[in-house]
């Protein structure tokens, strides 16, 4: 042993850069056969530490060579994905391979990048059908990724958005006049679409469904989702891909896939991390205060720490509040601090009601700049706006898988491990929830005393 170390420190004096292998362990297993006993010798060597994995890692053109077209891989680089994440790197030999997955880890862990890919791979751009489709929970998470397939695609493809309700009339002609290769869809537009005969799916090569968990939640789509994978299109003929951050009982979710035919028999699971759902760089914190003092809170949480950006999450209205005529509490929030909040950042809103041009604008006017955005659970699923330093949770969300999509809004440059903050402002009677959130999903909170808030606002 002495001696095999003294010449790997040699060699590594040697030759710069050179890395020794890392010591084999040999396991002797003695099986008993027909034939009697024997005696089998395994030679296992662990796999260096995920640091120096990366440090020494292929690049994102070498994992993906001869499979994703190398103008497509130009545009990777130069929109700055050189160096494969973790999910990319675990991922993409399989995606590769045509083999249908399920894509499970962390939120900010790059799985658009590492489907998008695939899809890239899988489709003929000299071919005028639609070939490959992502299917998104909600038109921000749909514009972002279209932007993203358009940044790979640079004019090789036509990458078109079904997002709207109200354009679709306008692209069920673009459709037929010429096909994009590509559609981004949320789950109704693309149904509207395939029933009124725009397209078929029958020529898709890959179909996509991103945050898969949170649409099979949803009692509104879940049966045009089933209709997607089994009725419009043949798991057989194409390859399927899941992605999400959270795949509540995904061992059942996996039988689910197979009994149902939603994929072929031999789906992967790939489950980056799997013994931490939350990403280890955000820090979280808790308040206890009365609901009178929860604005004042805020405000003195946003001096105290000086967000670069900042979301804040509140809950969304209930149907009796609407029908009473309140206005929601998004607004209440925005317009206190429109009124009190003395920083630079620019206070916005979005929430589900607002008209899809205004959702849109709203969107687009955080990209690029400071913002403060006041949102209900929206923007909690697969938004990517990677200068969120904070997060509040002005309202408990309603489970762990809530509070992790939140709290996964902040901490989004994959190899960035600057700590990025979470706090949640909770009365007495709601702490106990939040510790329940924190043994389900493995990650300590910080009490933040409440005296300490109102020494800093008086
Ligand atoms: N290889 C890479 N190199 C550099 N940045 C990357 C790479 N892959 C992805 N990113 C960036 O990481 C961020 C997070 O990626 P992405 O949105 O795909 O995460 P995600 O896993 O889908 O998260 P969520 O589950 O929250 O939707 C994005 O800003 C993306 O541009």
């Amino acid at each position: 042993m002495a001696v095999a170390a003294a010449m790997a420190a040699a060699a590594a004096a040697a030759f710069p850069g050179y890395t020794p292998p890392l010591p084999t362990t040999t396991f002797n297993i003695t099986p008993v056969t027909h034939l009697g006993p024997f005696t089998l010798r395994l030679h296992v060597r662990p796999r260096r530490a995920a640091a120096i994995t990366a440090a020494a890692a292929a690049t994102l053109r070498e994992v993906c060579a001869g499979r994703v077209p190398d103008h497509v891989l130009q545009r990777a680089e130069e929109v700055g994905y050189v160096v494969p994440t973790e999910v990319q790197e675990q991922s993409l030999p399989l995606l590769l391979s045509g083999q249908d997955c399920i894509l499970h880890a962390q939120t900010g862990s790059g799985k658009t990048l590492a489907y998008l890919l695939s899809v890239f791979s899988a489709i003929d751009f000299s071919r005028s059908s639609v070939q490959a489709l992502v299917v998104v929970p909600t038109r921000e998470l749909g514009i972002q990724v279209t932007k993203v397939a358009r940044l790979l695609a640079a004019k090789a493809c036509t990458v078109m958005a079904l997002l709207d309700g109200g354009m679709l009339k306008r692209q069920k002609s673009w459709v037929k006049a010429e096909p994009p290769a590509i559609i981004v869809a949320t789950v109704p537009s693309l149904c509207q679409m395939v029933e009124r005969r725009a397209f078929t799916l029958q020529s898709i090569r890959v179909l996509v469904i991103d945050e898969v968990d949170f649409i099979f939640g949803s009692s509104k789509q879940v049966s045009s989702l089933r209709k997607i994978l089994t009725s419009y299109s043949a798991a057989s003929s194409r390859q399927t891909i899941f992605a999400s951050a959270s795949i509540p009982q995904h061992n059942r979710f996996l039988h689910d896939c197979i009994q149902h035919k939603w994929t072929k028999g031999d789906v992967v699971h790939v489950h980056v991390n799997p013994v931490q759902p939350m990403p280890s760089h955000l820090c979280h914190k808790y308040v206890i205060c009365s609901k009178k003092e929860r604005l004042h809170v805020l405000l003195s949480l946003l001096e105290r720490d000086a967000p670069k950006s900042a979301i804040i999450f509140v809950a969304e209205q209930s149907e009796r509040s609407k029908k009473a005529g309140n206005p929601p509490s998004t607004s209440a929030v925005v317009e206190f601090l429109r009124n009190s909040y003395k920083g630079s950042l620019d206070v916005l809103l979005l929430e589900e009601d607002m008209n899809f041009n205004a959702r849109a604008a709203s969107f687009s006017d955080v990209k690029g700049r400071g913002f403060m955005l006041v949102s209900t659970d929206i923007a909690s699923r697969g938004f990517d706006l990677p200068q969120t330093s904070h997060i509040y949770n002005f309202d408990l969300p309603k489970t762990a898988t809530d509070y992790l999509h939140r709290a996964g809004r902040t901490g989004r440059e994959p190899f960035s491990r600057l700590e990025c903050g979470v706090t949640t402002l909770i009365t007495e009677d709601e702490h106990f929830v939040l510790q329940r959130f924190q043994n389900e999903l493995k990650f300590h909170c910080e009490e933040l005393p409440l005296e300490s808030m109102f020494t800093l606002t008086s």
